[in-house]
């Protein structure tokens, strides 16, 4: 606990958008539903959840508090003294001609002040046997109730938990130190300027205590609401960063279903959804304002407007001098103190204190809190893709045609791919081999159309392969990228996921291609196309032969399979595989094993600068890479 704390808490106060330690990964995985249920909650829950919890504690601490508030009440010895000090300074010195005897009572005051440094010495050593049992109770809280989710569901990894841990147990304990101190620090010097006031002359608290009543009630009215929109704030905050990082995570993915507008509508919502939050915070904080003024500026007003008064009233110059420092020097910079303090970051504790303390299985801001450890499979699906009608005649497939295509991952980078040129004839199966690092993935973010090339044309049956973003980026091929996109949902809404909107599913397809790709066992665990999906429960493999099913089930005639059979064993990969080159259309596997290459019709190895096509026997003669490969591959471990 550093002196500064108190410091720290009003700088925590100006805003919570620089808060550390923003939670958010708590909800990355459920914004809309974080946002509803954000709007639902009343701030007086969460303090009808912490309060008792709060008492709980504070009661078993009397020791400490009683030890804090003796050392606060010798402070505010010199909250008495300084505006008494000035007052007896200028009527028993100053003003009656005995300059010694006024600087002897402003040297009392500036003993009072060395005194009060010596007192607030004491509040701090005794703060931490306050605060650190605090920090300590919920680190405690939050190692018991992880450890206990995990052993519930070991196969979620609650990632949230490192920050409860770590950024959110220091802001609840940074905020409960920082409130303790300026809530005390009010206090006392309240208790102080009061008591001073009425030794000076009780008429003063006439005009003082009005006004200071009453903005102190306005500022407690204001504090529920802020509560309420920091909490909201907060989420919105944690719900944008969620939908970012979930995009962003999935991008390719994204791309290839041409979900992209979707993606851009949501974020759009959820950007509008932050910027509403922060403007109500905005109001709620000009209110906190308009409270400090009555509470604050307004006694000096009317003390200046009933000067008058109050002198034919037998108070003396001194004794107004006395009650303006009182209100200037103590009382208004106590109260600024407390005002932001609590209104901002009070509200963020109890926002925190919330979330580490409350014991339900959902969290309550609306998201599970073991959501995010599924993150490699969101629990909604995105926009399907439009189909768009065929534009080529129907066939045995599409026309891959590249001709000349050079393209580099920036303006100054090194070339991935330069000047190639690539026939794959409709309804031929090609495998791509090469080095990793080579730019086969590449390859095939430019025919599905997710990249530009730099130089030369990439066409798919004479048409140019369009940039991402169209509406039929997606429906004349389909890319199955190495980590699979499977979603919460029936199993068949799965499959079908790439089948045009609106029309029949048939079922007698779906079964077809689940068998095809050897989906069958997983069909039987599920309980049938109807049987629940959770993404988090599957196998990396089970996922790729969703993706690979729903692939085989889409009607796009060009199909791009990117490693997307790597977590299949090798029997399984050659099914799935023979699944693909059995089905109508074109079809571009990037190998996971060199078995894949001869499997195929034809094989692009990517060397280098150079590239070379041909069949298995072809190569083997002419590229010393594909000879090598082929050499270092032993069907039996393959
Ligand atoms: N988004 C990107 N930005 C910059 N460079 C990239 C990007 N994606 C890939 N690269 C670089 O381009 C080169 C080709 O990458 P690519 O993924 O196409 O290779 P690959 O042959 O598919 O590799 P692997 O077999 O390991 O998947 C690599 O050097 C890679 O580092």
């Amino acid at each position: 606990m550093s002196a500064d704390t108190e410091t720290r808490a009003r700088d925590e106060a100006e805003g919570a958008r620089t808060a550390p330690g923003n939670p958010a990964g708590t909800r990355a995985d459920a914004p809309r539903g974080t946002r509803a249920a954000a709007h639902d909650r009343p701030g007086r829950g969460a303090w009808r959840r912490v309060a008792p919890q709060a008492r709980t504690f504070l009661r078993r601490r009397l020791r400490p508090l009683v030890r804090l508030g003796a050392w606060s009440l010798l402070e505010s010895g010199q909250t008495f003294l300084g505006g008494y000090g000035v007052a007896r300074a200028m009527d028993d010195g100053f003003l009656a001609g005995r300059t010694g005897v006024g600087l002897a009572w402003l040297a009392v005051g500036a003993l009072a002040v060395l005194a009060g440094g010596l007192a607030t010495r004491g509040v701090f050593r005794h703060l931490a046997d306050l605060v650190e049992p605090l920090r300590d109770g919920l680190v405690r809280r939050v190692v018991a109730r992880t450890l206990h989710a995990a052993v519930g569901a070991p196969a979620r990894v609650d990632t949230t938990a490192v920050s409860r841990l770590t950024s959110q147990t220091e802001i609840a304990r940074d905020g409960f130190a920082g409130l303790v101190l300026v809530t005390r620090s009010f206090v006392f010097t309240a208790l102080g300027a009061l008591v001073g006031l009425a030794a000076l002359a009780p008429l003063l608290l006439l005009v003082v205590l009005p006004p200071l009543a009453l903005g102190l009630a306005l500022f407690t009215w204001t504090l529920a609401p802020t509560a309420v929109r920091q909490r909201q704030f907060l989420d919105a905050d944690e719900a944008v960063s969620g939908r970012f990082g979930a995009a962003a995570a999935g991008l390719r993915d994204v791309t290839a279903c041409g979900a992209e507008e979707r993606i851009a509508r949501e974020a759009d919502v959820l950007i509008e959804d932050g910027r509403r939050a922060s403007t109500a915070l905005a109001r709620w904080a000009a209110a906190r304002n308009l409270a400090l003024g009555v509470a604050g500026q307004l006694p000096v007003v009317l003390l200046l407007v009933c000067t008058p008064w109050l002198l034919d009233a037998g108070v003396t110059a001194g004794e107004l001098l006395g009650a303006l420092t009182f209100l200037t020097q103590s009382l208004l910079p106590a109260l600024h103190t407390l005002i932001n303090a609590l209104g901002a970051a009070g509200t963020r504790l109890l926002v925190v204190l919330d979330r580490l303390t409350f014991t339900g299985d959902r969290h309550p801001s609306g998201g599970d809190r073991h959501a995010s450890g599924a993150s490699a499979a969101p629990a909604a699906p995105p926009a399907k893709p439009v189909p768009a009608p065929r534009t080529h005649s129907p066939g045995p497939g599409p026309h891959v045609a590249l001709r000349g295509v050079t393209f580099a991952y920036g303006p100054t980078a090194r070339p991935v791919l330069q000047d190639l040129d690539l026939d794959v004839e409709p309804g031929r199966f090609l495998a791509v081999v090469g080095p990793s690092g080579i730019g086969k993935s590449t390859l095939t973010g430019l025919v599905a159309g997710l990249l530009e090339p730099a130089r030369g044309t990439v066409r798919v049956d004479g048409v140019p392969v369009r940039p991402p973003g169209g509406p039929e980026a997606s429906a004349d091929r389909v890319l199955i990228p190495q980590q699979a996109y499977v979603f919460g949902g029936s199993l068949r809404d799965n499959l079908a996921y790439l089948c045009p909107d609106g029309s029949p599913l048939d079922g007698a397809a779906v079964r077809r291609s689940a068998e095809a790709v050897g989906l069958g066992a997983l069909v039987e665990r599920l309980g049938g196309y109807d049987g629940e999906v959770d993404p988090a429960a599957l196998s990396q493999g089970e996922r790729q032969l969703i993706a690979l099913a729903r692939a085989h089930l889409s009607p796009a005639p060009l199909v791009l399979l990117d490693e997307a059979t790597c977590h299949l064993d090798p029997v399984a990969e050659a099914r799935a595989e023979r699944a693909f080159a059995e089905r109508p259309g074109t079809v571009i596997v990037v190998a996971h094993r060199i078995s894949s290459a001869l499997r195929a019709d034809r094989v692009l190895v990517l060397d280098g600068d150079r590239a070379l096509c041909g069949t298995h026997d072809e190569l083997l003669a002419r590229s010393p890479l594909y000879a090598e490969l082929v050499g270092h591959w032993h069907p039996t471990r393959a």
